[in-house]
């Protein structure tokens, strides 16, 4: 029995002579190797399960639809919003010999003549950038910003394939506590309404900045949902860039790009002027910045992105002082053909324009006014709104066009601006913030417009050439009366 078995398996076969036995054994490890194939399948598809383990509804459905659109670029006298916007992995460097901020002295302050030392300013330039400097005895040393364009790796490179999302990368919880040292004190930027930003290093070396949203709020949740689908697509030097996003159970996470000089507010009124105060010309190069990057989001991409919280502290700085627009958690997106939207009203006060405050009508001239008010804060050095200052002067729109009305718009420069703004650059400034805080919605320039009023030598329109101007730059009537002082 048993010898005629094992004659049996050693009968050879058709296919390709080989005996039963052979033949039983390699079926059975094409069986076998199919089994394991079948296996690892299974278990890499739910590795991957887990790392995209919530439904999909949960993934914030990044505005695919934002499209750019493109603006005739021939024609003169024109800016074209979306020119500043940036492809992935490009890096922006702007040639720059500009003054951008002055250093505090201890106690003594000179004014410094522009042309290398002068009393205790130090000029400090070099190659692209240059700053005024008055020594600190006793503080450490200021480095000028860096000169030269430093081609970095883009802050994702390196990091596993697998994990990146169309525009950027979707991180794990892990990966950011690992980043953050386990979201350490000496890790946190800063705490705003929603969470706090914590500094962080990914595993290739680069440095970003992670938004922990506070659990279990439902505003935290539409904020989360409402900045990936406003910035995770878009790209311009003055936007902060969106780099990914964590998801993993109550957990909404943010990771950006870190900018790492600040805020407009620390260096208006807070921390960093310790550092130094901003000169006129630094002012006004954030100032045009944020203009740009608000006319890309009105003008270039469809649907518009109107920000709704356009403020000093949500205007961070580079280190060559490019301003870059963050904090989109509040943003609303206006279609084609959307006018306005009738919305709860949320921002900060001081801000907020008037329509939009008493009855929720919101539209891209919301951030227009915002943007004016953001002016006027960097012309006077002042806050939008301050309860220690007398009656007149608390809010800071009112003050101003009490001020312009009395012809005394020369004392409202901030006196921590020491090398005076020519008195042209002064009223080009003053009488653009004017046009923006204008009661009138329609009497409000596109942000286009105001990007050329900032940049134009030849605006305002001089005395005599003002009858014969051409339509485009037609002030408001409170801008008029800054044309009379
Ligand atoms: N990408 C970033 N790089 C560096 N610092 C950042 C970045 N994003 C935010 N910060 C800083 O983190 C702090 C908190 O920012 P966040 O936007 O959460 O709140 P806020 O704007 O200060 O307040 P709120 O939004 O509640 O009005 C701020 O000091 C801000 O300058």
């Amino acid at each position: 029995m048993g010898s005629s078995y094992n004659s049996g398996l050693s009968k050879e076969t058709n296919i390709f002579h080989l005996k039963v036995w052979a033949l039983v054994g390699i079926c059975f490890c094409i069986f076998a190797v199919l089994v394991l194939l079948v296996l690892w399948c299974f278990v890499a598809r739910k590795k991957f399960r887990t790392r995209n383990k919530h439904p999909v509804s949960w993934i914030p459905n990044v505005s695919k639809e934002i499209k750019e659109i493109r603006v005739d670029q021939n024609s003169t006298n024109h800016f074209d919003p979306g020119r500043d916007s940036l492809s992935n992995g490009e890096k922006y460097h702007e040639k720059n010999s500009d003054k951008l901020m002055t250093h505090p002295s201890n106690g003594k302050e000179t004014k410094s003549d522009g042309r290398g030392q002068s009393g205790s300013f130090t000029f400090i330039r070099s190659e692209d950038v240059a700053f005024e400097s008055v020594e600190k005895k006793g503080s450490p040393a200021v480095n000028p910003p860096c000169s030269h364009t430093i081609t970095l790796p883009s802050p994702l490179a390196g990091l596993p394939e697998l994990s990146q999302l169309d525009w950027g990368h979707w991180f794990t919880l892990r990966d950011l506590e690992i980043a953050t040292n386990k979201f350490s004190k000496e890790n946190v930027i800063g705490e705003g309404g929603y969470g706090v930003v914590y500094r962080g290093q990914l595993t290739n070396g680069a440095i970003v900045a992670v938004k922990r949203l506070l659990n279990n709020l439902g505003q935290a949740e539409k904020e989360f949902r409402v900045e990936v689908e406003a910035i995770g697509h878009v790209r311009h030097k003055n936007l902060v860039r969106l780099l990914g996003y964590c998801i993993e159970g109550t957990h909404r996470l943010l990771v950006y790009e870190y900018v790492k000089n600040g805020n407009l507010e620390q260096w208006l009124h807070g921390a960093m002027s310790q550092h130094g105060y901003l000169t006129w010309e630094g002012r006004m190069k954030i100032l045009r910045g944020t203009a740009k990057a608000l006319a890309y989001l009105h003008e270039a991409i469809d649907p518009k992105v109107v920000h709704r919280d356009i403020k000093s502290s949500n205007i961070l700085i580079d280190d060559d002082f490019n301003a870059k627009i963050s904090d989109f958690g509040l943003a609303k997106l206006l279609g084609a053909g959307e006018t306005h939207i009738i919305t709860r009203v949320m921002g900060t006060f001081g801000y907020v324009a008037p329509e939009y405050a008493s009855s929720g009508f919101l539209n891209e001239k919301s951030d227009v006014y915002s943007f004016g008010v953001l002016l006027l804060e960097a012309i006077t050095g002042r806050e939008p709104a301050d309860d220690s200052r007398p009656l007149p002067e608390k809010n800071l729109v009112d003050w101003i066009k009490m001020m312009v009305g009395a012809r005394r718009s020369e004392e409202v420069l901030d006196p921590n601006i020491y090398n005076k703004p020519s008195k042209s650059a002064f009223k080009r400034a003053l009488l653009t913030a004017l046009r923006c805080v204008d009661p009138n919605v329609e009497q409000r320039p596109p942000m286009s417009q105001v990007v050329r009023m900032l940049e134009s030598e030849e605006y305002p329109i001089p005395r005599e050439g003002r009858k014969k101007a051409k339509e485009s730059f037609r002030p408001s009537l409170d801008a008029e009366q800054i044309h009379r002082y």
